[in-house]
Formats: structure tokens, sequence, C-alpha cells
């Protein structure tokens, strides 16, 4: 080899070992965070570690007492002790590994009661701390990120993160008496024996460590695939009408069974990998007994030992194989807390790109004016495709602005900056001078309302549902909502009228009523800028124009824009922008538009033509 491919080798270990480092060091970070979290219920990791030393010293006191009483036994009978007076001789041990038994059971009880209190506390506070989170992160990260994969990590890592306490650190400690004074004690007692005895933790503690590592890789593995079978279950529940319509439902059998054929296959390599290890674990438990069975019977035979002590050995020998077997769920806990915990705090430590500036004020509106200033925008996933480019109009108080255009040219995006869903990257967008990067986020959404196009209802009444975004709100306006957004005749019809239960588990309602109670939602809020954004395509016509005409009084207070493709929507808009390609190519009221017999013109004659239908 030559001394270049030497050096870079040489190279290729350094980094190796490098990342290798990097990620111990993520890892025992990520625990010592854990760490910190649980010691901040102190006086429960207090009672939960102190129960759990002397749970251990008590288990280690049973197998001398056992000798001891076996001891006695001996020489009660062979120095010819009358028989009652043997057993009189026997109660005061046997009574006292009861008692000690008994107090090692409550011991053991109360560790068990305060390590599951220490988790839960956590994963109570984690759970809230998420659930935050994920509601103030930005639409960016949710365009990013699965939803079901963060069902997951709030579910199951959030689960891992919680049994650290109990089944690592307070097993750490448990293990370590256990087995570290067992030891001592046996070898002290007989060196030789002792080490027989012993023979068998090495072996299981490897065995048990592998073993573990082993089922949580194929357990990753199976959870992955698991997680799957559920987003095909969900997709195909979600979309059952298309499935059912389409006759795919032998096909969406083949995905699912496809899916579930893996799992099954990892199910069996779990079992694998399980069965023959558990089986080798305990040979070598009863093969170290077999030896100190024999070795110690040829001390016993020599005299060299009592039988006391043999019955303390093979006592000790039983309560050390659980805890030495424990190794490997040990190690795994150790595993499952860093994996799960490195996801759980990476999303927690994300950055909220769309938050409040640090001088940031509650928006003050007066004249309630609505700028873009040669606004520009690029979504944060696709950075180098411009979607809006160089964009400015104005909206007084009383104005509606339309806006169409093909589809994709931007008119959504432009709906979704006012709210600061997104931020500009070009440009600004004021209300009343105010630039709303500058305002609060809450002041600015209160003031902004956006009636989106999907019409998503919460699974609760229809009074909840319209009272959502003012949930103290009097009866008589949700009503009066109701009523505006021409709802109110046919929830009155419902069985159990305004309390009528709406969402997935409820009353069912056509897209049009969906639509319609959306609205009627939005126009609780009293904003200063409302945004219809195609929120009317499942209206019938008459019904549109009914809502058309209570929004002109509505509108005379704030800023209204219609984002629509039917053009009898937004006729009488005091100035309508044609956006393609992100960009404003016409603009001006109807009749400028129709005159200037540009793009607009040519819609309005496609959506007019004699014979078609609008
Ligand atoms: N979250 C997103 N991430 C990346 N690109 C997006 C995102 N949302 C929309 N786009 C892209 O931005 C462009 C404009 O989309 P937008 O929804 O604003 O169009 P639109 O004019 O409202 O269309 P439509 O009339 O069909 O509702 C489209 O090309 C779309 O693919």
């Amino acid at each position: 080899m030559n001394s270049d491919a030497v050096g870079s080798a040489t190279n290729a270990l350094n980094s190796l070992t490098h990342v290798e480092a990097a990620r111990w060091g993520r890892d025992l970070s990520t625990l010592l965070r854990i760490t910190r979290m649980n010691f901040r219920h102190p006086w429960q990791v207090a009672f939960a570690m102190g129960s759990t030393i002397m749970a251990a010293i008590l288990q280690l006191l049973i197998p001398q007492l056992l000798g001891r009483a076996v001891d006695q036994a001996q020489t009660a009978i062979g120095g010819g002790v009358a028989g009652s007076a043997a057993g009189q001789a026997l109660w005061t041990p046997a009574l006292l590994l009861l008692a000690v038994s008994a107090l090692r059971g409550l011991f053991t009880m109360a560790q068990n009661y305060f390590a599951e209190a220490v988790g839960h506390h956590v994963a109570y506070e984690l759970r809230l701390a998420y659930y935050d989170k994920i509601q103030r992160l930005s639409f960016s990260f949710h365009d990013r990120v699965h939803s079901g994969d963060l069902i997951t990590i709030g579910m199951l890592d959030l689960q891992g993160v919680r049994m650290y306490f109990s089944t690592a650190l307070v097993r750490v400690v448990l293990l370590t008496m256990l087995i570290g004074i067992g030891a001592y004690m046996m070898i002290s007692t007989d060196p030789m024996l002792g080490l027989v005895a012993l023979s068998f933790v090495p072996f299981v503690a490897w065995r048990s460590s592998t073993t573990q590592l082993r089922l949580r890789a194929t357990w990753l593995d199976l959870y992955e695939r698991l997680s799957v079978l559920s987003r095909v279950m969900k997709e195909n529940l979600a979309g059952i009408r298309v499935v059912r319509a389409f006759a795919a439902q032998s096909y969406e059998m083949l995905k699912f069974d496809r899916a579930s054929k893996t799992a099954l296959g990892l199910a069996k390599d779990l079992v694998d990998i399980y069965v023959p290890s558990t089986s080798a674990m305990t040979l070598s438990f009863f093969f170290a007994m077999g030896l100190v069975l024999w070795i110690g019977g040829n001390k016993l035979v020599a005299g060299e030992i009592s039988v006391g002590t043999m019955a303390t050995f093979l006592t000790f020998m039983t309560i050390l194989q659980m805890p030495v077997r424990q190794i490997g769920l040990m190690v795994n806990a150790f595993a499952r807390a860093s994996s799960c915990g490195s996801r759980l705090f990476g999303l927690l430590d994300q950055e909220i790109t769309i938050r409040d500036a640090l001088n940031a004020r509650p928006l003050e509106i007066s004249e309630g004016t609505l700028r873009f200033h040669h606004v520009s925008f690029a979504y944060p996933n696709v950075e180098n495709r411009a979607i809006l480019k160089n964009l400015s109009f104005e909206a007084r108080r009383g104005e509606t602005i339309a806006i169409v255009g093909p589809q994709g040219s931007g008119k959504s995006t432009m709906a979704h900056l006012i709210p600061r869903f997104y931020d500009v990257t070009g440009g600004a967008i004021t209300l009343d001078g105010q630039d709303i990067r500058n305002v609060t986020l809450e002041s600015l959404r209160k003031a902004v309302a956006v009636v989106q196009q999907d019409a998503f209802l919460f699974t609760t009444t229809i009074e909840n549902n319209i009272a959502y975004g003012d949930p103290w709100a009097k009866r008589q306006r949700i009503e009066h909502a109701g009523e505006f957004a021409q709802l109110h005749d046919y929830i009155l019809g419902l069985p159990a009228g305004y309390e009528t239960v709406v969402g997935e588990r409820g009353v069912s309602l056509s897209g049009g009523q969906r639509q319609r109670l959306t609205i009627a939602r939005t126009m609780m809020l009293r904003p200063s800028v409302v945004v219809f954004d195609d929120s009317m395509a499942a209206i019938d016509a008459g019904t549109e124009q009914r809502i058309r005409a209570a929004t002109r009084r509505f509108a005379k207070d704030r800023v209204t824009i219609i984002i629509a493709h039917r053009l009898s929507a937004l006729m009488h808009a005091d100035q309508i922008l044609f956006v393609d390609n992100g960009e404003i190519v016409e603009r001006g009221k109807h009749e400028e538009l129709l005159a200037k017999r540009g793009r607009y013109r040519a819609l309005y004659d496609l959506q007019t033509r004699p014979g078609d239908i609008i």
C-alpha cells in the first residue's frame, strides 16, 4: 500500500471516529437532559431511590437469613433437641424471613410508585411543551413534516422518555447493588465457590445486552412498518369514497397485505432472536448451578462449608438470575431513551421562524388600510422558485379587492402572507403603516381572518364550531353569524339545532354547508381584513348571491379580499387584480378590465359564452 492510500485510510478512520464520538456525545447530552428533567422532581426521585436501595438491601438479606435458618435447623436436629424445641428454634428465623420479605415487597411497591410518578410528571410536562411547540411551529415546518410522524413522536417517543427513569436510572441503582454486593458477599464467603456461582453472570450480561440491542434494531424496523401500515389505513379511511368509487378495494388490499407481510416477517425475526437467546441464558444459569452443587457438595462432604452456606449460595444465584438478565433491558432502556429523546428534543428545539419580533407591539388599527409594497415570495422548501414577484396594491377600509387568475398563479399564497402564515421574502405588507412583521402575531391574527378553501370542522356542536374564535360569545351573536352564512334555517331544522354535533363523528354536512359554517365562524371575529379564499366554490349560486349581499353590509367596516374562479362572484369588487405566474398582469374595475380586452376579458368571454354553463 502506498503512503497516499495509508493516509486516506487513516483520514477515513479518523472521520469515522469523529462521527462516532459526535454521536456518543449527542446521546450522552440527550440522556443528561432527560435526567435533569427527572431531577426537577427531587422529592419523588429521593423516595424512589431510597426505596430502591432499601429493597435491594432487604433482598440481599434473604439468602443470609435462609442459610442461617438451615444451619440452625441442622444444629437442632443434629444436637438431638426435642421436636417442639427444634420447632421453637426455627420460629424466629422463619418469622424474620417473612418480615424481611414483606418489607422488601413494601419498598419495591414504593420504588415502583415513586419511579412511575417521576416518569408521568416528566411526560406531562413534555406533552404540554410538545403540543405548544406544534401549535407555534410555522406552516413551512408543517409543509415538510408528515402529521403521522408528529403523532408518533408525541406518543411513542414521549413514552420512551417517560420510561427512562424507572427502566434505566432506577434499574442502574438496583442492579448495581444486587449484583455488586451479592457478588462481594459470595466471594468473601468462599472465593472459589463464589466465582463458580457467578460464572454465568458475564455470559448472561453479554447475551442479554446484545440480544436486547438486536431486538431493538428489529423493533425499530417493525415500528417503521407499523407506521406505514397505519398511514395506509388512515389514507384508505380518509379516501374511502374514492376507493369505493374506483372499485379499488383489491388494489388497496394488496397494498395493505404487502405492508402487513413485511411486519409479519419482522415479528418472526423478533421471535428468532429472543427464543434461542433466552434458552442459552437459562442453560448457562443451570450449568453454573450444577457446578455449584457439584463443587459445593464436595466441600460440604469435606466439611469445608455448612449446608446453610450451600443454601445461601443457591439462593443468591436464584436471586441474581433476574437482575443479571435485566442488564439487557437496562441497556435497551438507555438506547431507547436516547433515540426517542433525540427525536423529541429535535422537535422541541426547532426554531420557530414565524414569531413575534423582539420589540413587537400590538397592531393598532385606525384607518384600516392594507398595503402590499413590492412583495416577493418563495416557499422555504423551494427557495429558488419565486411564487410571487414584486406585487403592489392598496386596499382601504370598506373596499373589496378581488383576485382572479389561473390555477397555481399564487392567489392563495397572497392570502396566506397577510396573517403571516409565511413571511414575505422581499418587500413588505403593512396594515395602517405598520409592517406586519413588527406587530404581535396574536393581534395580527385577530385582525386578519382567512376563510380557507378546505372547510374544516371540529368534532363538536355547531354552536362551538361557530364560536371557535370567541368561546364566550352570546347565543344571539352565534345565531346572527348563522343567519349571515344562510345556515340558520337549516340548523334550526336539525334535531338538536345549534347543539347538533358535527365533524367526523357527527351529523354529515354537505360541502356547501361546511363552507357556510366556516364563513359563520369567521364572521364572529369582526376582523379588519377578511379573505374569502375560494370559499364559496361549493355553494350554489342562489345562496352565494344572498351571502354576497350580506357580505356587502359586513364589508363596510373592513377590507374584504375575494379570491374566486367564478367572475360572477367578484364583478362588483372595487378593484380586480388579475394574477398570473405570481405577477399582477391587469388591474381595475370590471368594466375597465372588460374594455381592456386582455386576459380578464378573455376569461369573461369564456365564462359567459352562450350555451356554456357558468
Ligand atoms: N406549501 C407549499 N410549498 C411549496 N409550494 C407551494 C405550497 N403551496 C403552494 N405551492 C405552490 O405555489 C404555487 C401557487 O400556489 P397557490 O395555492 O397560491 O395558487 P392559487 O393561484 O391559489 O391556485 P388555485 O386557484 O388552484 O387555488 C403553486 O405552484 C403551488 O404548487
